[in-house]
């Protein structure tokens, strides 16, 4: 990793419009570095507003407010011709193997689709050479160019999925929860696998996923996305050895230990309620309603982004002495 920056998001917001006055807020003024090299996690539950964020980051959407820069250009303000050559150098790989690889085509058809699209190898044969290498690069053999998807298991469905990702050579690739629909036995063999191929080919990882623990093994930095926000962002060993924001404890509280001894003792932090709509979320501090800490200036004022101790960041009154006066900390520490 270096501290070189090639990825910058900006106050970036998604809102989609539901039609009668309704206004579905999935990302909502989220802000961050992603630096040349690195494998930069974005954790939170279901509908948080991830998947958004990625689409979003690379182009899929339009964005209803803020920036995304890379490598010094703005995504959002580039012509068709900047836009097409930025495909080449941002790609995506997606959660579900099973469907983002097209049935009727083979795996050499897959892979060179979009080498074919950016007029890379006007031959067919140094394409398929291409493939050949992207195979093996991918731990598959130039045997399986020609089978199709449903003659593969899920892992390798995704690395199909990687290799094609790879096709064009970029320098960042967006990884939409590539592990979340494959068998625990096989997920740690994708991660290696991805950590490997960045390391080979200094690629540079936003790595989407709802499953703290994996998370952790990958990623250098880690952003704690809630309700469309990020609540806490730092490098995944602090995150993991002092979690500041009470959401990012309670995730963390989730991950089960294997040890049964340990396992049994711990306690669990049980949040309450469900998610809330991200049409009308909470006013202030949008973790405010599932919050045991929650005090009344939580409702009416938005948590600053603070930078409590260095390179650790947190939205949360609870860090604010201007706000908790002589709040007590202490039960805040214990929960973690
Ligand atoms: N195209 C869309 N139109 C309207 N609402 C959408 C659209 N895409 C996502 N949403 C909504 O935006 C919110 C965030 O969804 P998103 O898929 O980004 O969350 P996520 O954290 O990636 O969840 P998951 O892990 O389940 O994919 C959800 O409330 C979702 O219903």
């Amino acid at each position: 990793m270096t501290n070189q920056t090639l990825l910058e998001v900006k106050g970036l917001k998604k809102h989609f419009n539901l039609g009668k006055k309704q206004n579905l807020k999935a990302v909502d003024g989220i802000s961050f570095e992603i630096y040349r090299g690195e494998t930069f996690g974005i954790v939170g539950e279901s509908g948080c507003g991830k998947s958004t964020a990625g689409r979003t980051i690379i182009g899929l959407y339009d964005a209803t407010e803020g920036d995304v820069v890379f490598d010094g250009k703005n995504v959002h303000e580039m012509n068709e011709r900047e836009r097409f050559d930025f495909h080449k150098q941002m790609q995506m790989i997606f959660q579900d193997p099973y469907a983002s690889l097209n049935p009727r085509s083979t795996v050499s058809e897959i892979i060179s689709e979009p080498m074919e699209v950016h007029g890379m190898y006007k031959n067919k044969r140094e394409r398929l050479e291409r493939v050949y290498q992207l195979l093996e690069d991918v731990g598959l053999n130039r045997d399986h160019a020609n089978r199709y998807p449903h003659e593969f298991s899920g892992g390798q469905r995704q690395r199909i999925g990687i290799a094609r990702a790879l096709a064009l050579n970029p320098e960042f690739i967006i990884a939409d929860e590539p592990i979340s629909a494959l068998d625990v036995s096989v997920q740690a063999q994708v991660v290696n696998l991805l950590k490997q191929l960045q390391r080979e080919k200094g690629l540079t990882y936003l790595f989407i996923a709802h499953d703290l623990s994996m998370v952790k093994q990958i990623s250098d930095r880690i952003a704690v996305m809630y309700l469309g926000h990020i609540v806490e962002l730092t490098d995944s060993k602090m995150l993991y050895n002092n979690p500041l924001h009470p959401y990012t404890q309670a995730l963390l509280s989730a991950i089960p230990i294997p040890d049964p001894d340990v396992e049994d003792k711990r306690e669990r932090i049980i949040l309450k309620g469900e998610l809330p709509s991200p049409i009308n979320p909470p006013s202030g501090c949008v973790f405010r309603t599932r919050c045991a800490h929650a005090m009344d200036a939580c409702a009416s004022v938005k948590p600053e982004w603070q930078e409590i101790e260095p390179n650790h960041f947190v939205a949360c009154h609870l860090y604010n002495k201007k706000v908790t006066g002589d709040h007590d900390f202490s039960q805040v520490a214990a929960s973690k």
